[in-house]
């Protein structure tokens, strides 16, 4: 027990950023509670991306079958899916996540009291439990992170409320696959998912009233993985307004009413989902009796992850900041660093990944083109094509496309945005390198291995030269060497050697 307090350390809510954030507070010698109402894992584990990335690479797997088949075996149709089967090996996969990484007893093995119950504020250093198992406990705090996450947020879309939809928390749990997969939504969720349950064999249409997908991404990549996504067979419905949504006469199914480019149109399926962004868990946590700040948006927080309140802090999804899991972790990390060490630690804004793990990935680190462009910064975009990068060649997976956005003397990296297979992982190779102070000139000048995609980041990088080669200078070249050769023209930016 520190001072009159209970606990050190108080977690609320046991996602990716209250595992990090209990985690590190033991770690840093703080007496730490832990307090979850469901299970330990959140969202990730249990509804988000551990069974999305399940369901994707059982995908993934009829693809490749089907593309044998194609290439090597004849045509033909993939053996149809056991849906039960794929659906229990995800049940079993995130099941193996949690006994690794969130099972209570790792937490307690590092000295972390783990409560199971709902927690809410009843003031400032006070919070009341109602325990899983009945009664309450209160208990006392000197610090807290708060980490009570986030859910989905449908639309108020009229007979939306009065229809059968899926969201997050229910699709991983439906046992009948879809024959038609109506999505509203074609960002992170509806990409992924409607990859995964195309290529399993359902029919499935993705709505959204942007006219294309993953808006926060490179737009020229975001319609190579459209391209990709309608030759398999997923049919988009963009810059649609969802009117209404009704359940046909009779039952079953669902219709999707829209207006797109003025013409009104329905679509029809089986199965809705709804996937248009998410909201903070902020209701019922006592907020106000805390006298903690918070928005619609969720709960406000400094660059260090600070609240109103000196002593304390949220990290993840329950802030609204950014919805994935890597960032989750990050900010519980420097909330504790902040709380527990009292060394100033900031959210790292300029290095911000992510990645959607369609085939081909699309991911992004730091700023995009557009958004350099509209805070009109001086920068120079390297291009390079997968169709360059012979590892892409020998597996086929030439869809796919490098940018690198740089100074243009210096190289300093300002942010790098790829389409492709393994996008995310060459995107950690520019982050790294961003978070270093690594220039696009030093990773031209690093050897990595022949044939990786990786080689394919250090190629988009050589663009640095290659676009550096003045006619003046090669004349000067060739004036102190005596050469005779030719002469380039000027650097042409679509030149890709
Ligand atoms: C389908 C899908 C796929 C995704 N895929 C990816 C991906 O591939 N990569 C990625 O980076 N991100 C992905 N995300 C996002 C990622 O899942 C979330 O950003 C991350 O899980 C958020 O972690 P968190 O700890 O902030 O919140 P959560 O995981 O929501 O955890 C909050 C926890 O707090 C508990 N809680 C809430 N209130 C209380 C209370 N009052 N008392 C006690 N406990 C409470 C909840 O039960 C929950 O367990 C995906 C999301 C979805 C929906
Ligand atoms: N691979 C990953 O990292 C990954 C995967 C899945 C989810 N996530 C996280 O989860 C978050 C939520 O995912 P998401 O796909 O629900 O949200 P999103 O913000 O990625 O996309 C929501 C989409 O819904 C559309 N939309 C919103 N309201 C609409 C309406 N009324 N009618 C038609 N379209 C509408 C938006 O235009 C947008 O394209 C993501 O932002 C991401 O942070 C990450």
């Amino acid at each position: 027990m520190s001072d009159s307090y209970d606990v050190d350390l108080l977690v609320l809510g046991a996602g990716a950023a209250g595992l990090t954030a209990a985690g590190t507070g033991a770690n840093f010698g703080a007496q730490t509670m832990l307090v979850e109402r469901a299970r330990l894992g959140g969202d990730c584990t249990w509804i988000g991306c551990v069974p999305s990335k399940t369901l994707l690479h059982a995908a993934d797997l009829r693809a490749n079958a089907q593309a044998y088949l194609d290439r090597f075996g004849g045509g033909g149709e993939a053996p149809a899916v056991d849906f039960a089967a794929v659906m229990g090996d995800l049940h079993a996969t995130r099941q193996e996540v949690y006994d690794d990484a969130d099972d209570p007893a790792i937490y307690e093995g590092f000295g972390v009291e783990v409560v199971k119950g709902e927690g809410r504020f009843t003031g400032p250093h006070a919070v009341r439990i109602d325990l899983e198992g009945g009664g309450t406990r209160d208990v006392t705090f000197r610090l807290a992170v708060i980490c009570t996450g986030g859910r989905a947020a449908p639309p108020p879309i009229p007979g939306l409320d009065e229809t059968p939809y899926l969201t997050n928390e229910t699709l991983f749990e439906i046992t009948e696959q879809p024959e038609h997969l109506v999505i509203i939504g074609a960002g992170s969720i509806g990409c992924e998912m409607g990859q995964a349950f195309r290529r399993l064999g359902s029919r499935v249409t993705v709505i959204d009233r942007s006219d294309h997908l993953l808006g926060k991404d490179d737009p020229d990549h975001a319609a190579i993985l459209q391209g990709v996504l309608e030759d398999e067979g997923v049919e988009f419905v963009l810059g649609a307004d969802v009117d209404r949504v009704e359940t046909p006469t009779g039952g079953g199914g669902v219709v999707v009413h829209v207006t797109q480019g003025g013409e009104s149109r329905a679509v029809e399926g089986d199965r809705l989902l709804v996937a248009t962004g998410r909201q903070p868990n902020v209701e019922g946590v006592g907020l106000e009796a805390a006298g903690i700040s918070y928005t619609k948006k969720g709960i406000t927080v400094d660059d260090r992850c600070r609240t109103n309140l000196d002593h304390v802090w949220a990290a993840g999804d329950c802030t609204g900041e950014y919805a994935l899991t890597h960032m989750s972790d990050h900010m519980a990390k420097q909330a504790v660093t902040n709380a527990v060490l009292k060394v100033p630690a900031a959210i790292d804004r300029d290095g911000i990944t992510w990645t959607t793990f369609t085939s081909p990935e699309v991911a992004q680190v730091g700023k995009t083109e557009a958004e350099l462009e509209e805070a009109g910064t001086s920068f120079v975009t390297y291009r390079f094509p997968y169709s360059k990068v012979d590892r892409a060649v020998t597996e086929h997976a030439e869809q796919g496309h490098i940018k690198i956005h740089a100074t243009k003397w210096l190289g300093t990296i300002l942010g790098a945005s790829v389409v492709g297979a393994r996008a995310g992982e060459l995107i950690s190779i520019y982050g790294v390198s961003m978070k270093a102070g690594v220039s696009v000139r030093e990773i031209a000048d690093t050897i990595f291995p022949y044939p990786t995609y990786g080689l394919g980041a250090r190629r988009a990088a050589d663009q640095y030269y290659i676009q550096k080669q003045y006619p003046l200078a090669i004349k000067a070249v060739k004036k102190v060497f005596g050469y005779s050769g030719a002469t380039p023209p000027a650097p042409d930016p679509d030149r890709v050697v």
